[in-house]
């Protein structure tokens, strides 16, 4: 690759004008036995020493670093060398104790839209949701064990729904994960974004607010079942010290739309008050779920355009650990999808991601990063999700059925030999 070719090429050059080389004025052994009479070897002018990878959006460059030409060093000078090597994006991090990795991106991954086709096999693990390439072209995801919340906020027609549809679709195939819907945008199950889906959903419930806080007390009964038999059926306190399993299967539920469900209804009549009073307690079974469902093996995903208040509690909000946003309108709108330190971080702000060409482009705090990354997630065909939920709806099976008839199987068990 030719950008590969320039930054080897250029290196030494470029090193000693970017102030990325270091001066060693003590003479080697050799040196200062070669030296004739009383003239002093001339000092040597290192370079740290680089090697080179190139890929489909740039080159990685591995760099020994150099006293004084360090981390912090090569950060500094990170601009400078991003120009010189006409890159879009550099960025430098540590990859191992005296190892720095450089990552010069040509190609922008947040504008080149992606695609992902389900293969249909079931994963390695079911604690993975692959969410994308980052600036970088790195691959990011969230691991989602010991994960009881994930809030996802954007501005319509951004990629919310089709982030969760490749969540399904990849997870699908394994017999370890069931799934439940709540759409707030749809009345029936064969409408709207989930219609392809429903074979392979154990629950749906739409728009109506009796029906969805039907199924959230169902969901939080399960829960309610799984922290008393766990310890008798599983042998442990926390489903993720073992993992998801068929008889004990990861449940998620999915509430899109989430403002159908919680929002505040204002007026005296019966009716208002009646689906005032079906709001509250559906944040509050929501927030039951999210709170106590970590280490039952409950996962709630949170859709919604805006994460602020009048749209999902804060209460709600505020425990899900993991928080991702499209695009946003406002300040206030990404503040509440991300947290207060979004203000730091301008160029993440999901409030400059309102262009058709960052469609599907999503910000988030990656564990371990600094700040906030913005990440391309790709775009699943609705035709590859029916092909899916069709290959896999034999394993839909509803958890609370599973749980009874694991909890007889364990009650059946010789005494001492329960867990
Ligand atoms: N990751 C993506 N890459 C490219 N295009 C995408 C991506 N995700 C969605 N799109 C395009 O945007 C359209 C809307 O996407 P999607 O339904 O996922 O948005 P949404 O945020 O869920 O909107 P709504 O809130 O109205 O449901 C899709 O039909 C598709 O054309």
């Amino acid at each position: 690759m030719r950008q590969e070719v320039h930054i080897r090429r250029g290196w030494k050059r470029l090193a000693r004008m970017a102030g990325l080389s270091v001066t060693d004025r003590t003479p080697t052994f050799l040196a200062s036995l070669s030296s004739e009479g009383n003239q002093e070897p001339k000092p040597r002018v290192l370079v740290p020493k680089i090697s080179t990878s190139p890929d489909a959006f740039g080159v990685n460059v591995t760099v020994k670093a150099l006293p004084k030409a360090g981390l912090e060093e090569f950060q500094r000078a990170a601009p400078y060398l991003a120009d010189a090597w006409g890159c879009t994006r550099l960025s430098v991090r540590q990859k191992a104790p005296g190892t720095l990795l450089l990552r010069a991106v040509r190609r922008d991954p947040l504008i080149s839209p992606t695609f992902h086709t389900p293969s249909g096999q079931a994963p390695d693990e079911v604690s993975v949701w692959g969410l994308g390439l980052d600036e970088y072209a790195e691959a990011v995801s969230i691991p989602l064990a010991n994960v009881p919340g994930v809030a996802v906020a954007g501005l319509p027609g951004f990629g919310k729904t089709s982030l969760i549809n490749r969540l399904i679709c990849d997870l699908a195939p394994s017999s370890a994960v069931q799934f439940a819907v709540a759409d707030g945008k749809v009345s029936e199950a064969d409408e709207g974004d989930y219609a392809d889906l429903q074979q392979r959903l154990f629950a749906f419930a739409g728009d109506d607010l009796a029906d969805a806080n039907a199924l959230f007390r169902r969901l939080v009964e399960l829960r309610r079942q799984r922290s008393a038999a766990i310890r008798s059926v599983l042998g442990v306190k926390n489903l993720w010290h073992k993992g998801p399993v068929a008889s004990w299967p990861l449940t998620v539920l999915i509430i899109d739309e989430a403002q159908t469900y919680f929002r505040d209804h204002k007026g005296s009549d019966r009716r208002t008050k009646d689906l005032a009073a079906l709001a509250a307690e559906n944040a509050r079974l929501v927030e039951d779920l999210v709170k106590k469902g970590r280490s039952v093996g409950m996962l709630v995903i949170v859709a919604t355009q805006k994460a602020t208040g009048d749209a999902i509690p804060t209460f709600i909000r505020d425990v899900c650990p993991v928080g991702l946003s499209f695009a946003q309108k406002t300040a206030e709108a990404s503040v509440a999808a991300l947290g207060e330190d979004i203000r730091n971080w301008p160029d993440a702000n999901p409030v400059s991601l309102q262009d058709p060409r960052y469609v599907g482009v999503a910000v988030m705090a990656v564990q371990g990063r600094e700040g906030f990354s913005r990440i391309r997630t790709p775009y699943v065909d609705d035709a590859d999700a029916a092909r899916i939920a069709v290959e896999t709806a034999h394993l839909t099976k509803d958890p609370t059925e599973l749980l009874t008839r694991a909890t007889a199987l364990s009650l059946n068990k010789p005494l001492g030999n329960a867990a």
